[in-house]
């Protein structure tokens, strides 16, 4: 007799079986890679080397996704080498990273989703508490929001950069997808949603369809919504899919947001200086003299030199009223010519410029 597995299915026999014999030439190789990682951590500590490189990150993840061939969809390849590498620092040194909690945040999401899951994330109460982690060395890499595509700019981020000494040296874009969640099991037993103001507001055509008049209740976070969820009766929480994994909460309707073009952009702030990838991107802080024309004086130089400008917002100067600070984003990485060339004419007719970082470009979804 044939042998034949639970399903009754005999021809799966062979077809399970060179599963098996991939997975563990997969799980061979991965525990190869890790004691790779393990060599390189001991000559990088020797050396007094941070152990985590971006650039070499980057490299890496651009290579395999050179080499990809299908049938695994990028997506999938990059959530699995995140993980991967993850492991791999790791392996070296457990990396610390904080962010802007509490947990299961939009900036909770973003963070895993750039060093992995198999990394220790610490929710910080504030965005200056995010900073001054970093900043004082009591963790290398901190995640804060920046910017969102219907809201505009964190100012609370950019002043920050105006007092600290961190650099930017990443940048993560996340989609704003907002599920409906709830210890209920039906949306008919729903009686009070709670939410962050701006969470309520990007729903407020889904909330008028599905719950009309039902009360409305204003949370500081989404995360605070979903932890309100768990403990009142009738309740729901806008929130985060993966506030529903860390509440144990169910999934009422998911994608609940009326534009599907919300995304978030965070920072990656450390103290180390990213080497160039080929495809990055410097921001600046910079100050000018209160005289006609300053401003197109000091753009000027960027279209000289083809550089795209990708990013431009001014914040009123904390040490001067009236006086203002501008943000600028520019392609390219502070070695490559053009941008030097760039920044050496500005600090010549600027009365201030900070470069705050030159970093990998971010994936857009
Ligand atoms: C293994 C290394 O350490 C870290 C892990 C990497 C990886 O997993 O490929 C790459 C760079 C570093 O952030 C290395 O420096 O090569």
């Amino acid at each position: 007799m044939k042998p034949s597995n639970k399903n009754g299915l005999p021809e799966l026999e062979p077809l399970r079986q060179a599963i098996n014999e991939t997975d563990q030439k997969i799980l061979a190789l991965v525990n190869e890679r890790l004691d790779i990682a393990r060599k390189i951590g001991a000559i990088k500590q020797g050396k007094g080397l941070p152990v985590v490189d971006f650039s070499r990150e980057r490299a890496v993840l651009n290579k395999l996704q050179e080499l990809n061939e299908g049938p695994m969809p990028d997506e999938t390849l990059l959530l699995l080498y995140t993980e991967i590498i993850a492991a791999s620092r790791r392996i070296q040194q457990p990396l610390e990273v904080g962010y802007l909690g509490p947990k299961a945040t939009f900036t909770h999401m973003a963070a895993m989703k750039h060093f992995g899951r198999s990394t220790n994330f610490t929710p910080l109460a504030t965005i200056s508490d995010v900073f001054e982690e970093v900043d004082k060395r009591r963790r290398p890499f901190g995640v804060v929001p920046v910017e969102n595509s219907m809201e505009g700019a964190v100012n609370l981020t950019l002043d920050l950069f105006q007092e600290s000494d961190v650099r930017i040296c990443g940048e993560i874009y996340l989609p704003i997808r907002h599920d409906l969640l709830s210890a209920e099991d039906s949306l008919d037993q729903i009686m009070v949603v709670f939410s962050h103001p701006q969470a309520i507001a990007q729903c407020r055509k889904w909330l008028g369809k599905n719950l009309p008049g039902i009360l409305q209740n204003q949370c500081s976070s989404t995360s605070e919504a979903a932890r309100m969820a768990v403990n009142t009766p009738g309740g729901a929480a806008i929130a985060s899919s993966e506030a529903a994994i860390t509440y144990e909460l169910n999934t009422l309707a998911d994608n609940i947001q009326d534009s599907t073009t919300n995304i978030t952009r965070f920072l990656v702030i450390g103290r180390d200086k990213v080497q160039p990838t080929g495809r990055d991107k410097t921001s600046l802080l910079f100050a000018i003299p209160h005289i006609p024309g300053a401003l197109h004086s000091v753009l000027q130089p960027i279209s000289e030199e083809g550089l795209n400008m990708v990013k431009l917002e001014s914040r009123p100067s904390k040490s001067a009223s009236w006086h203002y600070l501008f943000f600028v984003d520019l392609e390219g990485h502070m070695k490559d010519e053009p941008v030097k060339k760039v920044v050496d004419k500005m600090r010549t007719l600027c009365s201030f410029v900070k470069w705050l970082g030159s970093y990998p470009v971010g994936d857009r979804p």
